[in-house]
């Protein structure tokens, strides 16, 4: 997906909340987005998830994408599972897989019990965690999260991490905003921050975003070796046997001796760069 020059005001004549936008979002990225109270980052992930359009300017390539906003609206007439399995038809998924897949989330986040509550009566950090739920059971090639994880206990925070860092091995995209500067560190993100309505590339630069996709073929256990978080494995990386790495490129060396140092070795089927500066493509 692409930004060109975009921009967005309220009102006509009103003050640019953002202004001459220019923004690749490459497959398989992970997006950050920092500033200041009031700066425009809602703003911009509304954008971004398409719940919203440019006063301005265009976008192109829209993949399926998923949102979790600010706040989230519990007032729709449904339960929590009727509304997973309604969002899950949205998404595209047939009734028996929203069904499915409804019955999965809630059991992650351990609120099957309220599958059957109204939304205007779940407590905030349950209704979060069906907020949360609507936009990954789907699996969407992008995903937006605006400060997805407030309100929501530990151990669904880290249900969420480890959610998107599947999504993004597997190739997926997320952008997301979060008040704690540590969130999805480890994932190494690509950092933006918006100011004055401007976008600027965040502590890093273009340079260091460059990310390199490993897939790799095997039948034993991911090595130890690999950087935590960085890989995905099995049906959720696309096919039993896989095992797809998503690293920084300085440590795309250090993963593939690992995986062939493995024993039994793994083989190495497609290497791939995404973001940064340098030029993308498969190599095999
Ligand atoms: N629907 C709207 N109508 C009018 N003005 C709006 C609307 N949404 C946002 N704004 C204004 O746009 C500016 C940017 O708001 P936005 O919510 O995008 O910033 P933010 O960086 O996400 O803020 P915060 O960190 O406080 O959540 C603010 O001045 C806000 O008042």
């Amino acid at each position: 997906m692409r930004l060109e020059a975009v921009g967005r005001r309220y009102r006509a004549r009103g003050p640019w909340v953002l202004r001459g936008i220019d923004l690749d979002v490459p497959e398989g990225a992970l997006l950050r987005v920092e500033g200041g109270n009031g700066s425009g980052k809602s703003t911009l992930l509304r954008l971004l998830a398409g719940i919203d359009v440019p006063t301005t300017g265009r976008i192109t390539g829209r993949p399926r994408t998923a949102y979790v906003p600010e706040r989230f609206a519990a007032t729709l007439p449904f339960d929590a599972a009727g509304y997973l399995v309604h969002m899950g038809r949205v998404h595209g998924l047939c009734g028996r897989q929203a069904a499915a897949r409804t019955e999965e989330w809630l059991e992650r986040f351990g609120i099957t019990g309220f599958a059957g509550t109204a939304l205007d009566r779940l407590s905030k950090g349950t209704a979060q965690k069906v907020a949360v739920a609507q936009a990954l059971l789907a699996e969407p090639e992008l995903l937006v999260l605006d400060e997805a994880w407030a309100g929501l206990d530990t151990a669904a925070r880290a249900l969420l991490d480890e959610a998107v860092t599947e999504r993004v091995a597997a190739g997926g995209t997320a952008v997301y905003v979060d008040h704690d500067p540590r969130r999805l560190a480890e994932a190494v993100p690509r950092r933006h921050r918006v100011a004055a309505g401007r976008l600027t590339d965040g502590p890093g630069g273009a340079d260091e975003m460059a990310r390199v996709v490993i897939e790799a073929e095997g039948t034993g256990e991911p090595p130890a070796a690999l950087p935590p978080h960085s890989w995905t494995a099995g049906p959720a990386a696309g096919a039993p046997g896989l095992l797809r790495i998503r690293v920084p490129a300085d440590r795309a060396d250090a993963a593939l001796r690992a995986l062939l140092d493995a024993d039994p070795p793994w083989h190495i089927r497609a290497v791939r760069s995404t973001g940064g500066t340098s030029p993308s493509g498969a190599v095999r």
